[in-house]
């Protein structure tokens, strides 16, 4: 098993996207200041269609070129936001994820303009979002404001919330951290306001799984606390078929003591029935623990919610 001299390292080609690229770059500097890096951008079909994701294969949309040009050989390491893959299904054959990086900010963020917060904002007021998760949990406790579709890269949304599209915009927190601009947040909403995505804030290595020598070589970014949220929150996600337009949301932490707890809900569009399921893991693996809460879920009647929202 060898060390790489040349890395080429494939992601989608957003400002965030290659934020996140330098963001590896350096990390794998630090770790082995003797290998080169490239950076092969793609565009993926999520960054093309402007329309609602769940009319292409909304699953993957994000995922897909990055994972061909790396199954290609055109690249060696694929980024990903693990929000943005698939749960429902395994990895792309012959892929495997060599590393989750340290978690940031899972929490979700209003912009507005003009800086007012979530309860301040007027009726009527246009929230920018496309997303069924972020919908769902603001419509029961805010039922004046409305809601306008909005895609494209974070930057993008900014410069349609400029150009009065909307009036205010959902974004995540880690995102905007990444393309530098946590200036335009007006409020930070908590996780208990509102639930993050499973995978929110991860950054995960994926490699061809006979690439041993490269596996090996970057798993030493890999941390182990985010490994074990990520392996939870994705096998709750397995188990439960959510997909990409699911009105769903979790989190698991791993806290300082060493025990590790996931939180779930599932919503209706309308917010007005949420399913809840907290657990710790006590003696149990990530996975189990993700498996247990979805169970909890799907007890509660969870398939019918998920299977209700087109997809
Ligand atoms: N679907 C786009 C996407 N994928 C991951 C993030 C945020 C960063 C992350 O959670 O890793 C975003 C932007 C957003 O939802 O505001």
């Amino acid at each position: 098993m060898s060390t790489p001299e040349l890395i080429r390292i494939v992601s989608r080609d957003s400002p965030m996207a290659l934020a996140q690229v330098e963001r590896v770059r350096s990390e794998l500097a630090a770790l082995h200041p003797h290998i080169r890096t490239e950076v092969v951008p793609v565009k993926t079909t999520g960054d093309k269609w402007m329309g609602d994701l769940a009319q292409v294969e909304g699953k993957g949309a994000f995922t897909k070129e990055v994972d061909a040009a790396l199954l290609a050989g055109d690249a060696d390491l694929a980024v990903h936001c693990v929000k943005d893959v698939p749960a429902d299904r395994p990895l792309p054959a012959g892929t495997v994820f060599a590393a989750f990086l340290e978690r940031d900010d899972i929490r979700d963020a209003l912009v507005h303009p003009a800086g007012l917060t979530l309860d301040d904002l007027p009726q009527g007021t246009r929230i920018g979002t496309s997303s069924v998760r972020r919908i769902a949990q603001l419509a029961a406790s805010h039922p004046h404001l409305d809601y306008v579709p909005i895609r494209g890269n974070a930057n993008r949304r900014l410069d349609k919330l400029a150009a009065g599209d909307a009036d205010a915009l959902l974004l995540a927190v880690s995102g905007l951290q990444r393309i530098n601009r946590p200036d335009v947040i007006t409020e930070i909403l908590p996780a208990e306001v509102m639930m993050p995505p499973i995978g929110a804030g991860i950054l995960a290595l994926q490699c061809r799984e006979n690439d041993t020598g490269l596996i090996d070589t970057v798993s030493g970014l890999g941390h182990p606390d985010t490994y074990r949220e990520a392996t939870a929150e994705r096998m709750f996600l397995h188990v439960l078929q959510g997909h990409c337009n699911s009105p769903i949301a979790g989190y698991a932490k791993a806290e300082r003591n060493g025990e590790l707890s996931l939180r779930a809900c599932v919503f209706t569009p309308d917010g007005k029935t949420v399913l809840n399921a907290h657990e710790w893991a006590g003696p149990l693996d990530p996975p189990t623990l993700g498996t247990s809460v979805a169970v909890a879920l799907l007890r509660q009647g969870a398939r019918t919610l998920i299977d209700s929202i087109a997809h």
